[in-house]
This record gives C-alpha cells, structure tokens and sequence, in this order.
C-alpha cells in the first residue's frame, strides 16, 4: 500500500537539527513519504545563524510545480519561508489542501528568521488559508503584532489568532525548570482554547522542535487522525525525541533534538 506523502517547504539547517532535515527525519520515522520544496538555505549551527541565502522565487515555483502535479499530497507543512515571494507561492499552490504553518520568525538560538514584510504577510495572506498554524508564544505575540514586555496567556493568544481563519496551536516548553509537564494550546475557531499537556524533558537539546512537531502534526493528519489527536501524538512525538537526545553533548550552544530512533549505547 502507497504511504500518504507530506510536503514539506521549508529551509535548510546546515547543523542537521531544525529545518527539512527534521522535517524528513520525522516524516521517515511516522511512516509517511516526505516530498520537499527548499525555499531558504541556512548557514546554521547550535549557537546561531550567520548567513541566509533565500531561494529564487521561479525555483521556489518550479520546485512546487513539480512535487504537487505529480504525487497525491496528502498534507503540505510549511516553516522557514525566507520572502515575501515565498509566503505568496505557497499560498497560491497551497489554499484548500490540508495545510500546516509553523510560523518560523526566529531560530531557538534567537535569530532573526523572517523581516516585518514576511511576517505581516504570513497575517494577511498565508494564514487565513492554514489548516492549523503551530507559533511558539513568541511568535504568535508578534503575529499579533503584542508587545512582548508584555506577555498574553498562551491561550488567549491562540484564541486570538483563530481571528485570522484558522485552528491555532500554540506551543510552549516548560513554564519552570523542573516543571513535570508542558502544555500547548489548542484553539479552533469559535471554540473554547483546549491544554495538552505532556511531559516535560528537562533538556537544552532543543534545537529543531518546533519543526518536529509541526511535521509530525502534518503527518498525523495525512495518517488520517483528528486535529486535537494530531496535535497530542506530535508533542508525544517530540517528547519522546527530546528524552533520547538529553544526555547528547553535540555542538556548542543549544545541541538539536534527537533525529534518531533508538539510543545510542
Ligand atoms: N523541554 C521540553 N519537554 C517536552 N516537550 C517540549 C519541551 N520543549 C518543547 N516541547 C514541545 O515541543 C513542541 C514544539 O514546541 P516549541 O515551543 O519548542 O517550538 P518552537 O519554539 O517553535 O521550536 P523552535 O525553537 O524549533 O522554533 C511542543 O509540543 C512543546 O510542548
Ligand atoms: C532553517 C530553519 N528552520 C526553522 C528553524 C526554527 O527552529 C531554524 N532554526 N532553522
């Protein structure tokens, strides 16, 4: 039997632990083919970012053009976008499929990933056609444009953004070191925000999560499971990751999200 395929558009990581490389990581590990479309390379490591080289916006197109005229793709997820161009093609190719948004604005080593123009255009044209967007509570401040000395209840932030269209997840790590669980919020339109807690990892190998969760809730979902089960199952997903990877000492700053599938011994 044919596995459903995912479309992942998104960037590169050069240190292998956020971007594409854990979007097919997790895409191979939930048994779903992963198709992807680069749109932004990344010189990155586990300290930071230092040079962003956005993909050509006809290469950007042809790349689409290719993977979504030729195989049944069951659900499309997008993260690092890098332009303006970008934001607009997947949103012409993308409206009225299944369709995941990780709003990528920043790295988890504080990098800026996207200018004011990207992110106003994710609020104005890519999210109103989004299944369901995945912001870190960061990111769905500044999606809302909040100042962030000023902080909203994650759950009153994603109730906020189901304004713009769609269902809203916003993730969160630990609220305290040494926290048992973390909790994400649910929102759909019209609905009462929903928690989903799981258990928290105390880690700083956390580079890479917001883009295995957001891969594994697209593959959840081409797999057929409900959008609240979908999102429990990815952050079980990321949870589990991140217990394999906490003992890893890779790289100098925030070391990346275990990729592999069993523990080294
Ligand atoms: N220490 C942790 N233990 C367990 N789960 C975690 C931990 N940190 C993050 N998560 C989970 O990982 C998933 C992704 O959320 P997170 O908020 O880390 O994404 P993000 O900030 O967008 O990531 P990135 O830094 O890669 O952009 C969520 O389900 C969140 O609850
Ligand atoms: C390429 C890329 N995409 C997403 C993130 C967010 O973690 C990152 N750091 N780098």
């Amino acid at each position: 039997m044919n596995p459903p395929v995912v479309l992942a558009v998104a960037g590169t990581d050069s240190g292998g632990a956020a971007g594409l490389a854990a979007d097919l990581a997790t895409f191979s590990a939930l048994g779903v083919h992963g198709a992807m479309v680069v749109a932004a390379v990344t010189a990155q490591d586990t300290t930071g970012v230092t040079a962003i080289h956005a993909v050509p916006a006809d290469v950007v197109a042809a790349q689409l053009e290719a993977v979504l005229a030729d195989l049944p793709v069951a659900a499309v997820k997008t993260g690092m976008l890098g332009s303006l161009e970008a934001v607009a093609l997947v949103t012409r190719a993308c409206a009225g499929r299944v369709l995941v948004v990780d709003p990528v604005l920043r790295a988890t080593s504080g990098a800026d990933l996207a200018t004011d123009a990207v992110v106003a255009a994710y609020r104005d044209v890519l999210l109103p056609v989004a299944t369901v967007i995945t912001p870190n509570a960061a990111e769905a401040g500044g999606l809302l444009g909040l100042d962030s000395d000023d902080p909203m209840h994650p759950a009153a932030l994603a109730t906020g953004l189901t304004g713009l269209g769609p269902a809203v997840v916003v993730t969160g790590g630990p609220e305290v070191a040494g926290a048992e669980t973390c909790t994400d919020w649910l929102a759909l339109p019209g609905a009462e925000p929903v928690a989903i807690s799981h258990p928290a990892v105390a880690t700083t190998n956390d580079h890479g999560t917001g883009c295995t969760y957001s891969s594994a809730l697209a593959s959840y979902l081409a797999l057929g499971e409900d959008l609240k089960t979908s999102c429990a199952r990815a952050a079980a997903y990321v949870s589990n990751q991140l217990d394999i990877s906490k003992t890893w000492t890779l790289g100098r700053g925030r070391g990346p999200v275990a990729h592999t599938h069993k523990e080294i011994a």
